[in-house]
């Protein structure tokens, strides 16, 4: 997907939402344990609900892989199931990869060639020839983490050099040498706030993957008024605050309503920047 079909696929659902499935066989209702894949029931189940809510999924791979085979096989099923009923979906494997030349080629072979996923994060810390092995396909996106949701992005991103640069800041601009804004994203957390003010003069037509709203507290408002662009440039992930709202038989069509208040609220913040 490009991003002008991604520009499209926000205005038409009035939506900039990722739903994160992070999907934890301890969390899910129990009347699922006893289907032969629960993991991808419940997925399943998540993604027919939100479907025309939102306009991206993010599996992390961290859940699927902690349940070893099992769970390579829900991933698996649940990238081809999206991919099959809802193409219009854009898919972000939340993998965080990256590592010497030759080991990143394997890991984008995994994603884009044996999987057919649309994007995957990467982390810039090992340099350039840890990144561009995923930038030699066509169409597949990096999502490079610059400013991260949690606490410890104060122990490295957030210090500055003798400059006065911070490392996230170094970041964004190193990486721009390495592609465009039509097959480059960033990581920059809800939790951030007037960090996307001093993101935007660096980065101002990237799409930015922004977690950390819902269960992190970041703000939707301050994230959108700091960081949205003539394009919308947000794709607005949130995980545990829409899969997680209830654990009855009922949990799906409940997640729904929590993906359609927050897709409500997306709606009133794109009137302000895009006019059609
Ligand atoms: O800076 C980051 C980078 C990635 N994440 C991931 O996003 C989701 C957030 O889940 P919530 O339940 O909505 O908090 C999760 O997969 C994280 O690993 C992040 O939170 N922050």
């Amino acid at each position: 997907m490009n991003k002008q079909q991604l520009f499209e696929n926000i205005k038409r659902k009035k939506s900039f939402l990722c739903v994160g499935l992070d999907t934890d066989i301890k969390k899910i209702p129990e009347h699922l344990l006893k289907e032969e894949d629960p993991i991808f029931a419940f997925n399943k189940a998540i993604i027919d609900a939100t479907a025309d809510l939102c306009i991206a999924y993010k599996p992390n791979l961290a859940f699927y892989e902690s349940m070893g085979v099992k769970g390579w096989i829900a991933f698996e099923k649940t990238v081809n199931y999206i991919k099959q009923n809802y193409p219009d979906q854009f898919i972000i494997a939340d993998a965080k990869r990256g590592d010497i030349g030759n080991t990143s080629a394997m890991y984008a072979r995994t994603f884009f060639e044996e999987l057919d996923i649309d994007s995957v994060t990467v982390a810039p810390y090992m340099g350039e020839d840890s990144v561009t092995p995923f930038l030699t396909y066509e169409g597949k996106w990096v999502i490079l983490l610059a400013l991260t949701s949690n606490k410890g992005s104060h122990d490295f991103q957030l210090t500055e050099d003798t400059n006065g640069e911070r490392l996230f800041e170094k970041v964004l601009r190193k990486s721009q040498e390495w592609a465009s804004d039509e097959q480059m994203m960033y990581v920059v957390g809800a939790t951030q706030g007037r960090a996307f003010e001093d993101i935007r003069k660096i980065v101002p037509e990237h799409f930015l993957l922004v977690p950390g709203v819902g269960a992190q507290g970041g703000s939707l408002e301050e994230v959108c008024k700091y960081g949205m662009n003539k394009t919308c440039g947000l794709i607005v992930n949130s995980s545990r605050g829409i899969i997680y709202v209830d654990k009855t038989e009922n949990f799906a069509a409940a997640s729904r309503k929590a993906a359609q208040e927050v897709q409500a609220q997306m709606a009133e913040e794109l009137k302000k920047v895009i006019n059609d």
